[in-house]
């Protein structure tokens, strides 16, 4: 794994910032309402204008993708968008085995005899799926179970319809998504705001089993100081602009 710096992040109303994150290390990010967190993450996972570098190891940000950087380097925003009918249609593995059916079809179909009926009914499949499932480090559905487990839900939660989820579902579930996809860096943009206590303590559980296991370095935007204190971790406050430590 490893860590996340930043180099002269300047964003509107932020920054210079220089930062370092060490691989497996949990930084929270903390200031008053429009100090400028997000537009921190969002500056980070280059969703956003902005000067400066962002390095994770040895790879500057500039030598990478923006859609593999943001696999790598995973924003968790304060309200997730959701894009599919279905819970289980945003996670990889669970569309990856749907394209894989649909390629094992595919393959069937173009192996059959080239019977009209069959060609017309391959026509569909001609175009095969878009691969999904070549990152290196993909969860399986198991993995997948338990994190939903330890978040509250059963595994029919991935069939429900998004339209039914509560913000709080909502909320809990985009971690899934997002940690679904492996990266090796977090951006969590108060990923507990809308939870009770009992669910803010799930997701701080998955967070901490996720980082200590995959040593992926956290930047955490919080404004709880007692989950600041009951994590640990170092604790920055953006005043002014800049980083600061927290008094
Ligand atoms: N697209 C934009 N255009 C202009 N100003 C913006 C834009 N996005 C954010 N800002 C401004 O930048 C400042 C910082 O916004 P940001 O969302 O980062 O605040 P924040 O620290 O995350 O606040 P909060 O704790 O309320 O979520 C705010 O004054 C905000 O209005």
């Amino acid at each position: 794994m490893s860590g996340l710096r930043l180099d002269g992040i300047r964003s509107r109303a932020l920054g210079p910032l220089d930062l370092t994150v060490a691989a497996g290390e949990l930084v929270f990010v903390s200031g008053p309402s429009g100090s400028g967190k997000s537009l921190l993450l969002r500056a980070v996972a280059d969703l956003d204008p902005h000067e400066g570098e962002v390095w994770l190891g040895e790879e500057p940000r500039s030598r990478i993708a923006p859609s593999i950087w943001r696999r790598r380097v995973g924003l968790l925003p304060a309200e997730a968008f959701w894009w599919a009918e279905s819970v289980g249609e945003h996670l990889p593995v669970i569309r990856s085995t749907h394209a894989d059916r649909a390629a094992s079809t595919h393959r069937r179909l173009l192996s059959a005899p080239l019977h009209p009926a069959i060609l017309r009914l391959s026509k569909p499949f001609r175009r095969a799926p878009r691969r999904v499932s070549n990152h290196p480090a993909l969860p399986d559905h198991s993995t997948i179970t338990d994190w939903l487990g330890h978040l509250g839900f059963a595994p029919d939660v991935l069939g429900w319809s998004v339209t039914r989820l509560s913000t709080g579902e909502r909320q809990r579930l985009a971690l899934v998504r997002l940690l679904a996809q492996t990266p090796e860096a977090l951006l969590l943009d108060e990923a507990t705001a809308n939870l009770d206590p009992s669910s803010g303590a799930r997701v701080e559980s998955v967070v901490e089993a996720y980082r200590k296991t995959r040593g992926a370095a956290v930047l955490w935007v919080s404004h709880d100081p007692g989950q600041r204190r009951r994590i640990g971790g170092r604790s920055l406050v953006i005043r002014n602009e800049r980083l600061e430590p927290e008094a």
